[in-house]
């Protein structure tokens, strides 16, 4: 069916959504054209499907491939954001499959988090601004609170669904793709950590350097190993089972807070107003201009045109 959508769309996309693990195609939504768009760092993890949402666009981006063959250390992040913000993209949901840290979070919860814990290992490019040009983008919080309040304006209309929906929380991001020991999962609970995938970094780190909106909603899908009970270990059936099972919801989930997002009133949070200008100023004044790398360059102008003649 994709082959025989336009391979073009001509009008700005504001907000996407990136799926993850057992979300790899939002359907019920209309296509409206599949584009395929290069970055300086690459093509993204899968072509950009254009879906049209009460007339508004919505790009989805699927981040292990269309058939789940990238592996977390491989998801070309920076041509995923630098793709999306080229085709006007400011406002990203991303879905993520997690496992439960903790006893209350129940596997088919969501959670909506408010931080991070970086355990990747630095073998994944992290960032925009390198090679010749240094920026140093502030990420004491590292998802959107504006984005993070509607999401959960729509939870509350999920309740009836039996979804429970925690807002706020920690995600451990760890490195992968083999899951974590038994120790280590125990070590992430005495830090807090509520939650933990592999995929919200650098992810979220780009979003932020390239001035998007970024929320994630995790998907609670097991309780990792910590809980030591015969047989609970997370695996991969495991996981695939409770996306299954939870597709539904996030698909409900998803259509409340594109609606959301779709009013007029949110127009200023979609187009990321409160966060344009802050990568460029953590940009501009670093490097001086005698120690540029015009390739460098060439990128930051990529994310933003026209950035060194302002
Ligand atoms: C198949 S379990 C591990 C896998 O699931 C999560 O994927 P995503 O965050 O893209 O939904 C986790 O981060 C790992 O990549
Ligand atoms: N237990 C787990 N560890 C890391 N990523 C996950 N994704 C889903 N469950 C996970």
């Amino acid at each position: 069916m994709g082959s025989q959508l336009p391979t073009t769309f001509d009008r700005p996309v504001h907000i996407a959504v990136i799926g993850g693990t057992g979300l790899s195609k939002l359907p019920g939504y209309h296509p409206v054209a599949i584009i395929s768009p290069t970055t300086p760092w690459g093509v993204p993890s899968s072509p950009i499907t254009i879906l049209e949402h009460s007339g508004v666009p919505i790009a989805f981006l699927s981040r292990h491939g269309t058939h789940h063959q990238i592996a977390p250390h491989e998801v070309p992040a920076r041509a995923n954001i630098a793709a999306l913000r080229s085709i006007g993209v400011r406002t990203i949901i991303a879905f993520s499959a997690v496992g439960s840290l903790q006893e209350h979070i129940k596997p088919m919860d969501f959670v909506i988090p408010d931080q991070i814990i970086d355990r990747t290992k630095g073998i994944r490019p992290f960032t925009f601004f390198e090679g010749g040009v240094v920026g140093h983008v502030g990420f004491a919080d590292p998802f959107d609170a504006k984005l993070a309040a509607v999401v959960q304006r729509c939870a509350a209309a999920m309740k009836g669904d039996g979804v429970t929906l925690h807002t706020g929380g920690v995600v451990v991001c760890m490195e992968g793709p083999q899951f974590s020991t038994r120790a280590e999962s125990n070590m992430y609970r005495s830090w807090g950590g509520s939650v933990i995938n592999m995929s919200a970094l650098p992810e979220a780190k780009l979003a932020r350097e390239a001035e998007l909106a970024y929320q994630m909603i995790c998907m609670a899908t097991d309780y990792d190993c910590w809980r030591n009970t015969d047989g609970e270990d997370v695996d991969v059936a495991m996981v695939m089972h409770y996306m299954a099972k939870n597709s539904e919801n996030a698909k409900h989930l998803v259509g409340a807070v594109l609606d959301e997002l779709a009013k007029q009133d949110n127009s200023d949070l979609v187009l990321a107003k409160h966060w344009a200008g802050s990568a460029q100023g953590a940009v501009k004044f670093m490097t001086k201009p005698e120690g540029r790398n015009p390739e460098a360059m060439k990128n930051v102008e990529f994310l933003f045109p026209g950035f060194w003649n302002e």
